[in-house]
């Protein structure tokens, strides 16, 4: 075996199909079952584009409508759950409650060990309605504030929102919030989605390729980097009093010094995208609607100040945890519950994936190559 055989990292391996999405770098577009995802950030629920990717088509009314029902009724936090939580350190990560949450869920569900393409959706389902609790428990545990129940009035992005602050959110930030959630559902191969076909492809059930998959979520050379983006703005320091030009001076003061020190800044760069995140754009939109909506204009110029530091320094763009973390931030979210939201999306991802790897199995496992010492002999 020559070093030109070994893969690191997998870079540039094609390891099988998928129907689900396709990334296209060269024409920095993102398709999920054909459909670009900007025109279903623009339009569709986050209810309709889970029923897509988990199916391969949009929902028809009624088809929508019977999953509304039923997300609508699991929604409020499982009994088991709460208990597991309640038994978790206040300061442990949130990324830890989900990745218990989804493990007890599991270790609860009638369905856990039926892999039946009905049992795997009813699962899929299942995780998706009761999610937004666990995150909303959480936060509000970690202010020392009562959880809030779910409303069945409320759609999925309305209703997440109402659990996590106790108060109906305008409509301006709740289609900030719905847009994310599209814009995270689905990306291919990446390192989370990936740990999930493996797990499943050794026949392990649905929660536990969940659970696999959020552990590879919390890295912040993944999901992790949207809580990363916003401890960088923090670290520069959010001053409310600064015009934009100001705290966009003082931004790209903080990168040139980064960089000047061989800093690897989170929500900048990507594996597969090298000339921008094709999501980027529209979550960008949704965080200039929130910096408006909340008139925040120095959270703009520290966007921008580190954005074109970075482009003048490295040419690297941002990819979608950048414009995702402050977008939270602005909606109230504590940092270290962002990736825990972007779990609540890529449940939906990670689920169609398994679907798709069960339907189409093999053991998923590479060679290595040795570099160990050489052989030798007891004695
Ligand atoms: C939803 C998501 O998961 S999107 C990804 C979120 N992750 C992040 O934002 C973490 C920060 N980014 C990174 O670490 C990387 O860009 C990755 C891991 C996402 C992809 O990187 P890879 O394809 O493995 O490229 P790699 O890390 O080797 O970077 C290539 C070069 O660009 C540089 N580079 C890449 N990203 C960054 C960055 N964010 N800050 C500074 N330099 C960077 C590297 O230092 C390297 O430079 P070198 O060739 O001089 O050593
Ligand atoms: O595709 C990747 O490697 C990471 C990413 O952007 C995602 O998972 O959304």
């Amino acid at each position: 075996m020559s070093d030109e055989d070994v893969r690191k990292g997998l870079a540039g391996v094609v390891a099988d199909y998928t129907a689900i999405s396709k990334v296209n770098p060269e024409s920095n577009s993102l398709l999920y079952r054909g459909y670009p995802v900007q025109e279903l950030a623009a339009a569709k629920s986050f209810e309709e584009v889970a029923l897509l990717l988990w199916t391969g088509e949009l929902p028809s009314e009624e088809e929508l409508t019977v999953f509304e029902a039923f997300e609508r009724a699991n929604r409020a936090l499982d009994a088991n759950v709460k208990a597991a939580i309640d038994l978790l350190p206040l300061d442990c990560h949130p990324m830890d409650v989900g990745r218990t949450a989804v493990s007890v869920l599991g270790a609860n569900h009638a369905l856990a060990e039926d892999s039946s393409p009905e049992a795997e959706l009813e699962k899929a389902k299942s995780l998706f309605a009761h999610f937004p609790a666990v995150v909303a428990y959480d936060q509000r545990r970690r202010r020392s504030l009562a959880p809030v129940a779910p409303r069945d009035d409320l759609d999925y992005s309305q209703n997440f929102l109402w659990m996590a602050f106790g108060e109906e959110a305008a409509p301006e930030v709740v289609d900030a919030f719905r847009v994310s959630m599209v814009l995270y559902a689905e990306h291919s191969f990446n390192a989370s989605t990936f740990t999930a076909r493996v797990i499943t492809s050794t026949l392990s059930d649905l929660h536990s390729a969940v659970t696999g998959a959020i552990g590879a979520l919390k890295g912040p050379l993944h999901g992790g980097a949207n809580e990363a983006v916003m401890h960088t703005f923090d670290e520069i320091g959010i001053r409310k009093e600064e015009t934009r030009e100001e705290a966009a001076a003082r931004a790209k003061a903080w990168m040139e010094d980064a960089l000047a020190k061989k800093k690897k800044v989170m929500g900048f760069g990507h594996r597969v995208y090298k000339n921008g995140d094709s999501r980027v754009p529209t979550m960008k939109g949704a965080l200039d609607k929130m910096i408006a909506y909340f008139d925040r204009p120095e959270m703009l110029g520290l966007y921008d100040g580190l954005e074109q530091a970075m482009q003048e320094a490295k040419a690297i763009k941002p990819n979608l945890d950048y414009p995702a973390g402050p977008t939270y931030h602005l909606m109230g979210f504590d940092t270290d519950m962002f990736t825990p939201i972007f779990i609540a999306s890529r449940i939906t991802g990670w689920t169609a994936h398994i679907m798709e790897q069960r339907a189409a199995n093999a053991l998923i496992r590479p060679l290595s190559a040795y570099n160990g010492v050489d052989e030798r002999h007891l004695g």
